[in-house]
């Protein structure tokens, strides 16, 4: 058996085919991790941290190609593939300072004399499911860090980014054993969950709520960033030209296929009429079209299935009663595009309203003042992420306190959080402890509290 990719631009160009190992295959790549994990851990901090700058490294000399693959893979436009390989390289540099960090700390007995120590150990093998949004920088901010404290790791990549991550992997240049890519898909992704001793998925929420079930029943550590709905509130003091543009890219940016991608705009009071101006302009104005063109803005989704959902999601909403403000259809041209949308007076009950689509679509909705606009917000279990858009501090902060999104972003889009911060949602839309920034490290790894008494005989 096969897995292939295509490039959503082009769908007639096969990216990549490759062998895939099935469930036994899989488990078996994770008993060659396990049998790495010893060594390297062993080999120590400086160790790692050389091994992690070299990936470092060879992802900003290869930096040209991976954006190229990335564009031609998953359709992310030149400039944000660009961006991603950047933010790629960024990551494992950032890593490769975590092996000297603190592995633990130093108390006092309560009673008595002695040490105390608390220290972490990794657990052994990370099992890592991606997604292929973010074909570089997702495998690399879970598996990164997941090194750098000694664990091994086996990847399974969407099959859409199958290429992305096998390159990857191939110029970090890891010991054998150490950092496994496993093609495939949900036989593969079960067996991971089912042989590694920690697990790290990101992607739909109807999955990642699979993953969860089955790495609990097996007792192991589960972290899963899943799907969001995500809100940008305006208020009628914000500047609309500069609301507009931010929401346009948090809309239409990559073909909305961000978990942090504004999908829901709620505009208060006298904010609607303005807002709803700039914003529809902002959309129609955004570049759709080619991905390897570098001013393009919003290019294909994913694959064939992606553009039917899409389609048929505003065509209900049409036929429901909705507005189309602007866009609605396909772009004209080969390949999976659909057009940059905003709908007006979508009816209560649509899918629209609750589910994650994952595409250039957002809803506008009215809100009579902040307490409302909140309870909008608040009223999905995908509480990712959100943006406030006002120049009255105040009122932007009490939002951010209010709502019950993990990452709240203000005048600035809802996508494009930093790598170095921790990452992940409340409710539905995730689980286990947070990505990136040092958190993660906790993650990784478990604790051990060791007592340590004077040798010799009782005092
Ligand atoms: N939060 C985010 O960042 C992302 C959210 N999504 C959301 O998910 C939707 C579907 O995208 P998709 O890429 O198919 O993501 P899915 O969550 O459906 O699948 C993710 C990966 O898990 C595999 N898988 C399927 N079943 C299991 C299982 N039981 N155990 C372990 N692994 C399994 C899939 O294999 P197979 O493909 O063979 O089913 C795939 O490789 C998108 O439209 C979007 O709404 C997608 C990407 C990122
Ligand atoms: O918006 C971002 O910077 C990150 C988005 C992301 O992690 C995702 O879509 O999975």
């Amino acid at each position: 058996m096969t897995v292939s990719s295509y490039n959503p631009a082009d769908p007639a160009d096969l990216v990549v085919s490759v062998e895939i190992p099935g469930a036994a295959g899989t488990a078996a790549a994770v008993d060659r991790a396990r049998a790495a994990q010893r060594a390297w851990s062993a080999a120590g901090a400086a160790a790692r941290s050389a091994a992690l700058t070299h990936a470092a490294e060879a992802v900003e000399a290869h930096a040209g190609e991976l954006a190229a693959l990335a564009v031609r893979e998953v359709g992310k436009p030149l400039a944000e593939a660009r961006g991603e390989v950047a933010r790629t390289a960024a990551i494992w540099r950032y890593y490769a300072q975590a092996p000297y960090a603190p592995s633990g700390a130093v108390h006092e007995p309560a009673a008595g004399e002695g040490l105390l120590l608390t220290r972490r150990r990794p657990y052994g093998v990370a099992g890592l499911i991606t997604p292929w949004n973010f074909p570089l920088a997702i495998p690399s901010w879970k598996a990164a860090p997941a090194l750098a404290v000694g664990n091994t790791v086996v990847l399974k990549p969407a099959p859409e980014g199958t290429a992305c991550a096998l390159r990857l992997a191939e110029l970090a240049g890891l010991p054998e054993g150490v950092l496994t890519v496993v093609p495939g898909g949900a036989a593969e992704g079960a067996a991971l969950v089912g042989a590694a001793d920690v697990v790290s998925f990101t992607g739909s929420t109807a999955v990642g709520q699979a993953v969860i079930a089955a790495g609990t029943a097996r007792g192991v550590p589960v972290q899963a960033e899943l799907g969001g709905l995500n809100a940008a509130i305006v208020l009628p003091d914000a500047d609309f030209g500069r609301a507009a543009a931010d929401l346009a890219a948090a809309i239409a940016g990559y073909a909305g296929q961000k978990c942090t991608a504004t999908s829901r705009v709620i505009a208060i009071g006298d904010a609607y009429g303005p807002l709803v101006e700039a914003l529809v302009k902002a959309l129609a104005a955004t570049v759709a079209g080619d991905p390897g063109d570098p001013g393009t803005v919003c290019g294909p989704v994913v694959n064939a299935a992606a553009l039917v959902r899409l389609t048929g999601a505003i065509d209900s909403a049409r036929v429901a009663g909705a507005e189309v403000l602007t866009g609605g259809g396909r772009v004209d041209r080969p390949g999976w595009f659909v057009e940059p949308t905003l709908l007006a007076q979508v009816p209560a009950g649509h899918p629209l309203l609750s589910e994650e689509f994952f595409g250039p679509v957002a809803v506008v909705l009215p809100a009579a003042d902040l307490d409302e606009a909140v309870a909008i917000a608040n009223s999905t279990p995908h509480t990712l992420a959100a943006s406030v858009h006002t120049g009255d501090l105040d009122a932007a902060l009490a939002a951010a306190d209010r709502l019950d999104a993990g990452m709240i972003r203000v005048n600035a889009p809802s996508t494009g959080v930093d790598f170095h911060l921790p990452f992940g949602g409340t409710k539905s839309a995730g689980h286990g402890a947070r990505e990136q920034g040092q958190a993660v490290l906790d993650f990784f790894t478990a604790s051990r509290t060791v007592t340590l008494l004077p040798a010799g005989p009782a005092r």
